[in-house]
């Protein structure tokens, strides 16, 4: 259903005027709560409106439309009618200063918007800084988890292709260098947004919004250098790392057909028991050959046709991954020296080409289902949850035990099959 989303805020002649994103925080009081000089300035051009400061920094605007536009800053939905419209109040940092909007919205009129109004994306070309990287971190964020862990996701951008691959990262040791560079004009906020603080955001922002709209002060945020960490110097040095390729089938559809999903799991289990660690999660659906190719791979795999052929038949390789998107996320995050989670050779043959990448160690990840055959295990009445882990996902069944025996038998994976399965 499409949401209408009405903004109650003070009209001005300015309301089109681009504004750049450095100047939202700039006139944004929450922003300069503790920082006198740039507060004193603020009050300042409050008294001044044709002070020229501004016009310096930013040649292609006028003093005047900073201080006209009122920008809500601050969204929060307060109720959601059977109409399906949402009422959000907004605080408009405006040249008044931070204003609940319920309370202006008595004296003006509603303004109507089919999205609420959006701050510019932070990066959207490679950082001037970064001129000889393959990959950078635009984002990154604290994902909170069911069992009270948490990581942090890092979104990347790179120079092969366009899309976003990902790096979850376990503990608070490892972090990306082009995240933390500092970028041309930012501000504070600026850093803030795209997650480049170390510790962890005030956990009471909810709770002072409350506030907020009771008595129309200002919140500001601030980092706590809290460490969970209980990494060992071992870890540390040689974090464990999983390289996975996309697998919408297994991580999102419960397919029976791959243990995809189940080795995602399990590597999240193993790096939050030992506090480190890092997924690179590659686009790569279909070991590259993308979603629609793979299911009609899965149509000739039901005729028959194992997944080796099946890809040839549909004129690709058995297997069209690339690693040096992976291989910059790394070096980006400081590791040089891993121990790799995979049972793929062709995995570390390729993270070891060219880079100055080494896999000190492999992991190996057996299959839940093989391990449970091989030593007698009921999985049944016989399996349960570790600790640590979310469900524990498992996938068993006929055509796994078929996509496995391929991956040993012509993909040179380092399984061992169960005696009981036969040779
Ligand atoms: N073309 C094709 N791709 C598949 C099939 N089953 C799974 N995949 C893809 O295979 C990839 C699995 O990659 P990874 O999880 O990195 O694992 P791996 O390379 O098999 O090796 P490990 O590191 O040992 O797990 C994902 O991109 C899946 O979408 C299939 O039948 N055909």
């Amino acid at each position: 259903m499409a949401c209408e989303i009405s903004i109650a805020e003070e009209p001005t002649q300015a309301q089109s005027t681009y504004i750049p994103r450095n100047a939202l925080d700039h006139m944004n009081p929450f922003f300069f709560k503790g920082h006198s000089h740039a507060s004193h300035q603020h009050q300042h051009r409050h008294h001044h409106p044709h002070h020229h400061s501004h016009r310096s920094k930013y040649p292609d605007t006028h003093a005047g439309d900073f201080l006209q536009t009122p920008v809500p800053r601050r969204l929060s939905i307060q109720q959601e009618t059977n109409s399906g419209t949402v009422s959000v109040a907004a605080t408009a940092s405006t040249t008044a200063g931070t204003l609940p909007v319920a309370a202006a919205a008595s004296s003006a009129p509603s303004a109507t918007y089919n999205t609420p109004p959006a701050t510019p994306p932070l990066v959207q070309s490679k950082p001037a800084t970064l001129s000889d990287a393959v990959a950078w971190c635009t984002a990154r964020a604290r994902i909170p988890t069911p069992d009270g862990s948490e990581y942090f996701l890092h979104i990347y951008e790179n120079v092969k292709d366009k899309k976003e691959h990902l790096a979850f990262v376990f503990g608070d040791a490892i972090r990306s260098k082009s995240l933390d560079d500092v970028q041309p004009n930012e501000t504070e906020l600026d850093r803030v947004k795209r997650g480049a603080y170390v510790g962890r955001l005030r956990n009471s922002v909810a709770q002072e919004q409350d506030q907020l709209q009771q008595d129309g002060s200002s919140v500001a945020y601030s980092t706590t250098a809290t460490s969970t960490t209980t990494m060992t110097e071992a870890t540390r040095q040689t974090p464990l790392v999983r390289i996975h390729s996309e697998c919408f089938t297994g991580e999102i559809g419960h397919s029976a057909r791959c243990d995809c999903g189940e080795q995602l799991d399990e590597a999240i289990r193993r790096m939050k028991a030992e506090g480190a660690g890092v997924v690179v999660y590659l686009r790569q659906e279909g070991r590259g050959i993308g979603l629609g190719e793979k299911l009609r791979a899965y149509n000739l795999q039901d005729l028959g046709y194992d997944t080796v052929m099946a890809n040839l038949m549909l004129n690709h390789g058995a297997d069209e991954r690339t690693y040096e998107v992976a291989q910059a996320i790394l070096k980006d995050l400081g590791l040089d020296r891993i121990r790799l989670l995979t049972n793929n050779p062709d995995k570390i043959e390729q993270i070891e080409k060219e880079r100055d990448i080494k896999v000190v160690e492999r992991v190996p990840m057996m299959p839940k289902s093989w391990e449970a055959i091989e030593t007698g295990m009921d999985m049944d009445t016989e399996f349960v949850v570790r600790e640590g882990a979310v469900e524990d996902k498992v996938v068993r069944g006929k055509e796994l035990d078929k996509y496995l025996r391929v991956k040993v038998e012509r993909m040179r994976h380092m399984i061992p099959i169960p005696t009981a399965m036969g040779l």
